[in-house]
């Protein structure tokens, strides 16, 4: 594909050669690029634009929201509840399912958001994103409740995230591989930058917070202990290690360059999971890092198998270089193995 592609012509492309991109989902997909252009440029004016700070109330989740949390929820329901095409929408920031009102266009599909990933990073002017994930709405049934949307990851048909960083960047993928759009400014459009990446199977780097080492269960701390005595060790190799808190900047980082991603299962709240959010956070991340290559696990299945209970479900997140994941994965089942997990 030429240079100065278009999302738009992208889309069409796709559309035309590949069959894979229905009409409707096209227009949603703009309409999402067009709210995420929307919530770059409410970022970017900072404390100029009275958009830093805590909002003073909590989600459904108990975290604090921020401001830009709250319009970056308002900015995607408003632009897709009349221009997206949907029959419901799902966020971080709001405890049920959001319908669209039937004044709008109804349409077949249901999008779910994380609006602004990496919130605590917004008022120290490092990189956040907007995550979102589309499911097919079931057609046996009419309306639309949360058990429509509790789909594995498996069944979504384009997912991606929008990284508000030194650029703005839209990643996506619609099944086809995984393609990267920066927005220009001038031209008020995303425009392709790079198309079918690849993660490499091996790497050298690894991301995880790594304050919660004492937490961990057995499997992880085995993997990074290895990871840590680097070449004297029984890895061979030396290994560099970044955390930057937004996971959006950290798969971003890796889709760029490789490396591995966890987030695992651990102690403080074992009730629980993991932290991070199955349906607007690890699918779509999930989706992508497996369409350029890597794998996405919990430890024990495939992310995108995982059967949803709940709409703000939690799960445990290791994903990136595929050798690497399997190797946890491997470290998980000699430990079931031996009893001792
Ligand atoms: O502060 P911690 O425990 O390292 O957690 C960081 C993780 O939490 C998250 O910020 C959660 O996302 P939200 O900001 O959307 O709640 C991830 O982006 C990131 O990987
Ligand atoms: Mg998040
Ligand atoms: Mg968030």
């Amino acid at each position: 594909m030429s240079k100065k592609v278009s999302l738009t012509r992208y889309l069409v492309e796709q559309q035309r050669v590949d069959g894979l991109i229905p009409g409707q989902l096209r227009l949603l997909i703009e309409v999402v690029a067009r709210a995420c252009k929307r919530i770059s440029f409410e970022i970017n004016k900072g404390a100029l634009g009275h958009v830093m700070g805590s909002a003073g109330s909590e989600n459904v989740q108990g975290e604090v929201q921020k401001k830009l949390d709250i319009i970056a929820n308002e900015v995607l329901i408003e632009a897709n509840e009349w221009g997206g095409h949907l029959a419901a929408m799902a966020s971080e920031e709001m405890e049920g399912i959001y319908v669209v009102p039937n004044r709008y266009p109804q349409g077949e599909y249901l999008l779910l958001f994380d609006p602004l990933d990496g919130s605590s990073n917004i008022d120290v002017n490092v990189s956040i994103g907007t995550i979102f994930s589309v499911l097919e709405k079931p057609q046996d049934h009419p309306g639309v409740t949360v058990d429509d949307f509790l789909q594995p990851g498996s069944k979504q048909v384009a997912a991606g995230y929008c990284i508000f960083g030194p650029q703005t960047t839209l990643v996506l993928t619609v099944g086809d591989g995984v393609a990267m759009f920066t927005l220009d400014r001038e031209q008020g459009s995303f425009i392709l930058v790079e198309e079918n990446i690849r993660i490499p199977e091996d790497t050298q780097e690894f991301s995880i917070n790594m304050s919660n080492m004492r937490h961990w269960d057995p499997a992880i701390r085995r993997y990074i202990d290895e990871c840590l005595e680097g070449a004297d060790g029984p890895r061979g190799k030396n290994f560099n290690m970044r955390w930057i808190a937004s996971m959006v900047a950290d798969i971003h980082r890796i889709l760029c360059r490789g490396g591995i991603f966890m987030y695992p299962w651990d102690k403080r709240e074992p009730q629980k999971p993991g932290k991070l959010r199955l349906m607007y956070e690890a699918n779509p991340m999930g989706w992508l890092i497996e369409q350029a290559g890597g794998a996405a696990s919990t430890g024990h299945q495939r992310i995108l198998e995982v059967q949803p209970s709940q709409l703000h479900q939690r799960v445990s997140v290791i994903m990136g270089a595929k050798n690497e994941v399997e190797r946890i994965d491997r470290y998980y089942q000699e430990l079931e193995a031996s009893g001792n997990n």
